[in-house]
């Protein structure tokens, strides 16, 4: 059975523009789960990961905000709590959804650590866009008063961003292989893994957001999986994007995507990761295939008619 690691992006998990409450992210996961269990239906075996860059940073604030009443959260719980939230919504959409397909299949999250290096260069340069968006004048007061790091992101406005380390180890790895194996779908990884170190044989948790492709690509390396399939708002990756001559790209080698991404096709931030995720993947194991697709076409994308394929 094709074992397919599936890396769920923004717009999966929320609908742009509305608020952001819990209803309007349920609605949006429901949507979602519908498309995944199009997946187990026709026979892979699913693992999912997540994003959280704009629900952790909405966690964060409600931790600050509230500071006066009962203590701040520190970081790294602030991203375990985004993990267990967002994971609970799908693992009850996906469960629902799968239940009215007559689908007895287990759904479960894991509470997943990941292993950084303490020494990463990340921690010095912050990149990792979280929470919502600023007007300039918003953020430059946020920097003066709580000492953000805030940058402007992709012409969409300014956000603050924290570290974002290299995933080296999925700490709860076994657990998540033992459940994969059983045939449960498990949901891992959630916001690329609550991001800890090791400092004298133990784990403790650090302020930082994970990449979320990076993290999938290499819970698809440790579960041997065939697929890592990253889903976005795009169906394809382009070159020349969003520019008179964009042109969208079905297949592409390992050595064509390198290519591409040192004449500078992928923003970084948003596309770069994806493909140096796809490349890795595709470059770890003969045979193996990454795709980037959007969310509504996952099914055809999988059955190699939609989407950009990444391959050796
Ligand atoms: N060369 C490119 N081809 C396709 N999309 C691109 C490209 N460069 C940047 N993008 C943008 O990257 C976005 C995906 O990144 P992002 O929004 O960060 O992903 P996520 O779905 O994980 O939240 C696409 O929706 C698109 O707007
Ligand atoms: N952790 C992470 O990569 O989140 P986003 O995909 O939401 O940025």
């Amino acid at each position: 059975m094709e074992k397919i690691v599936v890396a769920l992006g923004g717009n999966a998990l929320q609908a742009s523009g509305k608020p952001a409450t819990a209803e309007a992210q349920l609605e949006v996961v429901k949507d979602t789960t519908r498309y995944i269990a199009d997946l187990i239906g026709e026979g892979y075996k699913v693992v999912i990961a997540h994003g959280n860059g704009p629900q952790v940073g909405r966690i964060v604030l409600q931790n600050e905000a509230a500071n006066d009443i009962t203590p701040a959260m520190p970081f790294d719980v602030c991203g375990a709590m985004s993990q267990g939230m967002i994971g609970y919504h799908i693992q009850q959409a996906l469960k629902n959804e799968l239940q009215k397909r007559g689908n007895k299949k287990a759904v479960s999250t894991i509470v997943t650590q990941v292993v950084v290096d303490k020494e990463d260069s990340a921690f010095k340069n912050p990149t990792k866009p979280i929470g919502p968006f600023y007007t300039e004048e918003e953020a430059n007061l946020l920097k003066k008063e709580k000492g953000y790091d805030i940058v402007e992101d992709a012409g969409r406005g300014f956000r603050r961003v924290v570290a974002s380390p290299i995933p080296k180890r999925i700490v709860e790895i076994d657990t998540v292989e033992t459940l994969v194996d059983s045939g449960a779908v498990v949901i891992t990884v959630g916001g690329g893994g609550i991001p800890v170190i090791e400092e004298n044989g133990e784990l403790k948790g650090v302020a930082a957001v994970i990449d979320k492709d990076l993290a999938s690509e290499k819970l698809a390396e440790d579960l041997d999986a065939d697929t890592l399939l990253i889903l976005t708002a795009v169906d394809k990756i382009s070159l020349n994007f969003r520019k008179p001559n964009q042109v969208d790209l079905d297949d592409i080698t390992v050595a064509e995507a390198k290519k591409y991404i040192e004449e500078g096709h992928f923003a970084s931030g948003s596309m770069l990761p994806k493909v140096e995720a796809a490349i890795k993947f595709a470059e770890s194991k003969k045979g193996r295939v990454a795709i980037i697709a959007s969310l509504d076409n996952c099914l055809e994308a999988v059955k190699g008619k939609q989407g950009t394929r990444i391959s050796m």
